[in-house]
């Protein structure tokens, strides 16, 4: 068993490759031994997390999820513990593995409950055995029963640590999303949170809402050999190797030029969004940047912010579209829109963000000039759209989007050509032909106006850092987007703010490296 580190990437595997590689397992083991395997491991968490409970409660579902919690149950009543279990199924429905594991449990003396005990405390242990990847899809309109409703109710609000095994109960393993009717109240849990997933581990525990949900994330194969079956996704690590420390004898054109576009004036539309634009400049200069320009949409803007006379202002038909990398679309507005056709004609590196990709959603000419950059390969091109931005590109709604992240980032990168990074709680990074990476950096200090544009800043510069006469420009700028992700995440996790956040500040934190 290891806790989920990200030291190096993890394989992310869906549904059918889990259940694959579950049948395969069983045929090589024979009946009940990865039950038998996972009540262990579960037991032995339990113990490590929990080792003072008064009380550990394990609510265990009708399906063989719940079969691990009754054979966890055995072996904790045989250590000692007090252990009340919950059990939702029956004898003449469950499978043969399960009922093994209720006869141990019960030969065991373990006592079996029809009320959830109301008497947990901190230092107690609720058990979540309810629902693994038996979980039937959202779409089949089936809600929870009563029985098992009251029960998840209980594990949601307890005091006590909550270990989930294999998924918390009703959250989709390929999606992280919550099935439908199994949405618990909006305020986060209190509790400290657990989830020990069996085999491997499943995209949906580290995005959307996986990450409250699963809390830390902790994983078992079961004693099987590594999966073959390919993966889903990449759970991204630290990065490494990919900008090595800088050499001495560099100097500020080894590191790329970043033009920002964008920012338009209060006069325009009566809203001002010059500050989108600056803090994208900020975040490519303190990212490393050897030079950084602003082409303001905002024509009344003509000077230098005072906090950073680094950022140079340019007029927009003095920039030079074919050398610096550009980042556009922060702040944009509609004014974006006369500079972008020849941005995606002319910029050989390019993020596109906010209103830029607006534009491009209701624009054909302009997802035409997008389709054409694919075809060179010297270009770059890079889209941090969030869910909304997501949905206006791909002609659907927000919550299409959310039901399956991995499939949307996906879409607009084969759809686009392009890098796609979707923004959100686990944001995924993919482009064309690789498997997508999720981030798991970051936390909810990142939920404040400006930090997507400090992102797409970020990602200019290292973009702009790429190295032009060394092969595979596409895969090394594809890394550099997870590097990005990975550094703005974990940037925000930085102590500094631990009493809160702003997007300047965010900007200013970053580093070179
Ligand atoms: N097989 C093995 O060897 C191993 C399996 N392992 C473990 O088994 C888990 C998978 O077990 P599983 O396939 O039995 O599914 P599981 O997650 O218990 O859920 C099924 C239950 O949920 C119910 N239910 C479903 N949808 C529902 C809905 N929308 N709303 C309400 N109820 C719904 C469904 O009800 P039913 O449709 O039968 O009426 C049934 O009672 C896996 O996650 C891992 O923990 C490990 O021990 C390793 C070895
Ligand atoms: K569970």
């Amino acid at each position: 068993m290891q806790r989920v580190t990200f030291d190096h990437p993890h394989p992310l595997h869906d549904l059918q490759a889990t259940r694959q590689i579950e049948a395969a397992g069983i045929a090589a083991t024979g009946p009940h031994v990865l039950m038998q395997r996972a009540g262990a491991c579960v037991a032995r968490l339990a113990q490590a997390l929990a080792p003072h409970a008064r009380l550990i409660w394990i609510a265990c579902g009708a399906g063989n999820n719940g079969g691990d919690g009754l054979e966890a149950a055995a072996l904790l009543h045989a250590h000692g513990f007090r252990v009340q279990v919950s059990w939702l199924g029956s004898v003449e429905k469950a499978s043969a593995d399960t009922l093994k594991s209720w006869h141990k449990a019960v030969a065991a003396g373990v006592l079996f409950v029809d009320e959830p005990p109301h008497d947990l405390e901190d230092q107690d242990l609720c058990i979540d055995a309810l629902l693994g990847i038996g979980l039937t899809p959202h779409d089949s309109g089936r809600s929870p029963s009563a029985a098992l409703r009251s029960l998840l109710d209980v594990v949601r609000g307890t005091r006590a640590t909550v270990l989930c095994v294999d998924l918390p109960s009703g959250l989709m393993a390929d999606s992280g999303q919550w099935a439908a009717g199994f949405e618990p109240l909006p305020s986060p849990p209190s509790a400290p949170r657990h989830t020990l997933s069996l085999l491997t581990l499943k995209p949906g525990l580290f995005t959307g809402m996986g990450r409250d949900a699963a809390g830390t994330v902790w994983l078992d194969d079961l004693q099987l050999p590594s999966p073959d079956a390919a993966p889903r996704a990449w759970l991204a690590c630290a990065p490494h190797g990919i900008h090595p420390s800088r050499p001495h004898a560099s100097h500020k054109g080894s590191w790329g030029d970043v033009a920002v576009v964008g920012g338009e004036g209060l006069e325009e539309r009566g809203m001002g969004m010059t500050g989108a634009a600056l803090l994208a400049a900020s975040a490519a200069l303190h990212a490393g940047a050897g030079r950084v320009m602003l082409s303001a949409l905002d024509p009344a803007l003509t000077q230098s912010p005072a906090l950073a006379p680094e950022i140079m202002l340019r007029r927009f038909e003095k920039l030079d579209l074919e050398t610096a990398t550009i980042v556009c679309g922060c702040g944009g507005g509609d004014a974006v829109r006369t500079v972008l056709p020849q941005i995606l004609k002319t910029a050989r590196r390019l993020v596109l963000d906010a209103d830029a990709l607006n534009a491009i959603a209701t624009d054909a000419g302009m997802q035409a000039l997008l389709a054409q950059r694919a075809r060179h390969a010297s270009f770059v091109t890079a889209m941090t759209p969030h869910p909304l931005e997501a949905a206006r590109l791909l002609g659907s709604d927000t919550r299409t989007v959310q039901s399956d992240r991995i499939a949307a980032a996906r879409e607009l990168a084969e759809r686009h050509g392009c890098i796609a990074v979707l923004k959100g709680s686990g944001s995924i990074i993919t482009a064309p032909g690789e498997t997508p990476f999720i981030n798991p950096t970051g936390n909810a200090r990142l939920a404040t106006g400006g930090t997507g544009d400090v992102l797409a800043g970020l990602l200019g510069a290292r973009i702009a850092a790429l190295d032009n006469t060394q092969d595979g420009l596409a895969r090394r700028a594809f890394l550099a987007a997870c590097q990005a992700c990975w550094q703005h995440g974990r940037a925000a996790e930085d102590d500094l703010f631990s009493r809160g956040l702003t997007a300047s500040g965010l900007a200013r934190a970053l580093s070179p490296m």
